[in-house]
């Protein structure tokens, strides 16, 4: 069953929002990718948001970028935990899109990442902890992914000067 969904504003943001796919995919975590639009397609959006947990979904990634309203709308018709990803966009490089996402109001809360691709890598790495609240495969993955981590960091260090 699907645990995470991933939604994003346009299919251009898939080059980014794939990160937070192929993170999921690492962690063993179950994921569905969509294209869903505040702006251009706002009856889905409330279709996708108000039946995301009585579709079985735990946590929600959504990405965008520019006029990035699309994680605090889903935010606003979902208490599932909405994870936002500002997508980096041509004229402002996401600046604009992260200040779109991160500012919500009090009483509707969106977990904000990093513009652009290490923060959709992010946003799949934390929903995978929240999944792995109450999974312990996916405690084991993130925990051993963790390990693999340090020990690659450790063993590519090369520290000599260039004289
Ligand atoms: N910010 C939003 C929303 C939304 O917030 O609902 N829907 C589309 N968009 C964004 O428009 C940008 C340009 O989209 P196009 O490349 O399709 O023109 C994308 O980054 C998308 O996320």
């Amino acid at each position: 069953m699907t645990q995470v969904a991933i939604v994003m504003g346009s299919q251009s943001d898939w080059p980014t929002m794939q990160k937070a796919a192929l993170m999921l995919k690492e962690l063993g975590v179950e994921y569905k990718a969509q294209v869903v639009s505040a702006h251009r397609t706002p009856n889905l959006l409330v279709e996708f948001a108000e039946g995301a947990s009585e579709n079985g979904i735990q946590v929600i990634i959504a990405g965008a970028g520019g006029a990035a309203h699309l994680p605090g709308m889903i935010a606003a018709h979902t208490h599932l935990p909405v994870l936002g990803c500002p997508v980096r966009s041509s004229q402002l490089s996401g600046l604009d899109s992260l200040l779109s996402i991160v500012q919500m109001p009090k009483g509707v809360a969106v977990g904000t990442l990093a513009i652009g691709e290490a923060g959709a890598a992010n946003a799949g790495l934390m929903a995978a902890q929240i999944v792995a609240l109450q999974n312990t495969n996916v405690r084991d993955n993130i925990v051993a992914f963790r390990a693999k981590q340090t020990e690659t960091v450790l063993a590519n260090q090369r520290l000599e000067l260039d004289e």
